[in-house]
């Protein structure tokens, strides 16, 4: 029994798999880092060359300072007692102080706004692009995963693009310039000091790669915990109703608790890194202390040298940890940047010709010229399929499920091209005319209608931006969805959630259409809302559709009897071929498989 139970629980956990973006870090790669950088290139000439400058100031300042203060202020100006000389020093350190306080305050403003709007261009560069991918780029990735490239991988960029990039030049500078000084001051207490040069290069690469590790296995945690959180509460209607609560309640536990766990290694491994740095000053400071003492002693140092010495050796960490963070982005930076552009590298499979064709007027006869599609290389969707559907024809398209109604629905829209054969519109391939003017001439209203946040008159409006409200009254009316959009507490102007959860199945169905109607296209694609609706409603969406379909070719994925038997063209399905077609009457006669289907159905009916 208690194994039964565990097999159970083992099972209902396995439910709960959430794909995260495991990588995080990629090695170097030269082609791809130039590649990101080229996105710098419209500022070439304004931000950066000005941060630039910045940098070069603030680094001038920083190298020059403790020179004036060991060399001139202590050996020359005090040892002289020269107070003319260390009036003009003060007032030279001063000066160079407010210096590099603006240059520093400008080059942190200009990287900031360079970084922003770098990541802002590569931003609307990768939404543009996505958003002109074909279906089949949809079809084979979560929407999760995709918002994931668009938000956080290219907000990972944003530190490397502000600050990365430009602590690179200004540590390396800094760097050189320390060494280049420290050697010229004096080579043999340099040597001496350089001692601590290794256990900083330990800290700042080995050590804090380690920590930084510990961190990102906290936040795939942490993105784990939300992943779970987000379908917890999205999904928490059918939790209650099959009472999966504590199942639910004991994997969130377990993420809790791992995820607790890896914040606790990490912050432990956290603590060591001050105390660490500390510690190596230390020993630096000690060498300098012991050995620059005797070096004074000897007299083959001056206490301005020493002193200067100092100051050098309390900015030598800074460059050195810096350098290990830059790195460290950029490995990061790698990671992000190789999955942003495995999507802008994705070109859409459905494209227009150069040279397409603009459809003035289209009459709306479509034609499917042995016409086979597949969707991947295993199945074969549609297989030989040869139609017509004449200018102004309701079609249905009728079938089991999986039998290519929709695929058929999908290559009229051009969502996808045919394997082989042809689809011809008003006698034009589909390929040959601009994309643009195809989809304007259609209108899909699909089974599931989608509300988009904002009012319903936004909603309705989505068919044809620059409609006027009249306009969009006029469409609500024409369908009959005025009277429940005047009854609502706002009403033209009520706000609805996405996903329109504040409207019942058949009132999204009356706003879809009247959405399809305001958009006044010449083919109607229409798949049927399966969802059982009460009579009045029902007879409500039919005079509705009778408005929508007038005068135009509809294409109807027909799931009601009373579609169906209007329709003057019936175009039965089966496993991606057309097995009969005609009308309600001679198809009825035929006694085939539409025959069953409609037999079926009405059986179905009865029973209720
Ligand atoms: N995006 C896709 N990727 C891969 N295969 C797909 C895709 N969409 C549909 N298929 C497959 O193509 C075949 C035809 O599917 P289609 O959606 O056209 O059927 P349908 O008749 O509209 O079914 P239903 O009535 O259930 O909506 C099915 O075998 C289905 O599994």
């Amino acid at each position: 029994m208690k194994n039964e139970k565990r097999m159970m629980n083992e099972n209902v956990l396995k439910r709960f798999h959430y794909s995260t973006e495991q990588v995080i870090e990629k090695p170097f790669n030269w082609k791809q880092m130039l590649r990101l950088f080229s996105y710098m290139k419209p500022y070439r000439k304004t931000l950066l060359p000005l941060a630039i400058l910045m940098v070069l100031i603030t680094t001038a300042v920083r190298l020059i300072i403790p020179i004036l203060i060991g060399v001139y202020v202590l050996d020359k100006a005090i040892v002289d007692k020269d107070t003319g000389l260390l009036t003009i020093l003060i007032a030279a350190i001063a000066g160079l102080y407010t210096l590099s306080y603006v240059a520093n305050f400008l080059r942190i403003r200009w990287m900031n706004q360079l970084g922003q709007s770098v990541i802002y261009d590569l931003r609307k560069h990768l939404f543009t692009h996505v958003q002109n991918l074909s279906h089949r780029f949809f079809d084979q990735r979560s929407a999760g995963s995709i918002l994931v490239r668009i938000m956080n991988d290219i907000n990972s960029l944003q530190e490397l693009f502000t600050n990365g990039v430009i602590n690179l030049l200004m540590d390396i500078i800094l760097l050189i310039g320390i060494f280049a000084i420290l050697f010229s001051l004096s080579p043999e207490l340099t040597l001496a000091v350089m001692v601590i040069l290794p256990i900083m290069f330990f800290i700042s690469t080995s050590l804090r790669r380690n920590i930084r590790r510990s961190w990102q296995t906290v936040r795939l945690f942490q993105s784990k915990l939300n992943s779970h959180l987000n379908e917890s509460i999205q999904g928490i209607r059918v939790t209650q109703a099959f009472t999966q609560e504590k199942e639910n309640m004991s994997f969130f536990d377990g993420v809790n608790t791992e995820t607790f766990e890896s914040w606790r290694v990490a912050s432990q491994k956290n603590a060591m890194f001050r105390p660490l740095v500390e510690l190596t000053n230390a020993v630096g400071t000690a060498v300098l202390i012991w050995f620059g003492a005797s070096l004074i002693q000897n007299e083959t140092m001056t206490i301005g040298i020493f002193v200067s010495f100092a100051f050098y050796l309390g900015m030598f960490w800074e460059p050195i940890s810096r350098l290990g963070q830059v790195y460290n982005q950029l490995l990061m930076g790698m990671a992000s940047s190789e999955r942003i552009f495995e999507f802008l590298d994705e070109k859409p499979i459905v494209s227009e010709k150069k040279e397409a064709l603009h459809l003035e007027e289209v009459k709306g006869h479509i034609e499917f010229k042995d016409v086979v599609f597949s969707y991947d290389e295993k199945r074969t969707a549609l297989k030989g399929v040869n139609l017509e559907m004449k200018a102004g024809q309701t079609v249905a398209l009728v079938g089991h499920t999986g039998s290519g109604k929709t695929t058929i629905a999908n290559l009229i829209s051009r969502f996808y091209d045919p394997t082989s054969g042809e689809i011809l519109l008003d006698g034009h391939n589909l390929k040959d005319i601009s994309l643009k003017d195809l989809r304007q001439r259609i209108s899909v209203v699909l089974q599931e209608t989608f509300i988009f946040s904002g009012t319903i008159a936004d909603n309705i409006r989505f068919g044809n931006p620059f409609a006027t409200d009249e306009e969009v009254q006029k469409a609500a009316e024409a369908i009959g969805a005025h009277s429940f959009i005047e009854n609502l507490p706002n009403g033209y102007q009520t706000e609805v959630e996405e996903r329109g959860n504040i409207l019942s199945v058949g009132q999204r169905q009356l706003i879809s259409f009247a959405r399809a109607l305001l958009a006044d296209p010449r083919i109607i694609i229409l798949d049927e809302a399966t969802a059982s609706i009460d009579t009045e409603t029902e007879i409500k969406i039919q005079t509705a559709l009778k408005t929508l379909l007038e005068g135009r070719t509809a294409v109807i994925i027909a799931h009601r009897l009373s579609t169906i038997r209007e329709a003057d063209n019936i175009i039965v399905l089966d496993h991606g071929e057309i097995i009969e077609q005609g009308n309600h009457e001679e198809l009825m006669n035929l006694q085939g498989e539409y025959y069953q289907l409609i037999k079926a159905q009405f059986n179905m009916l009865n029973a209720v």
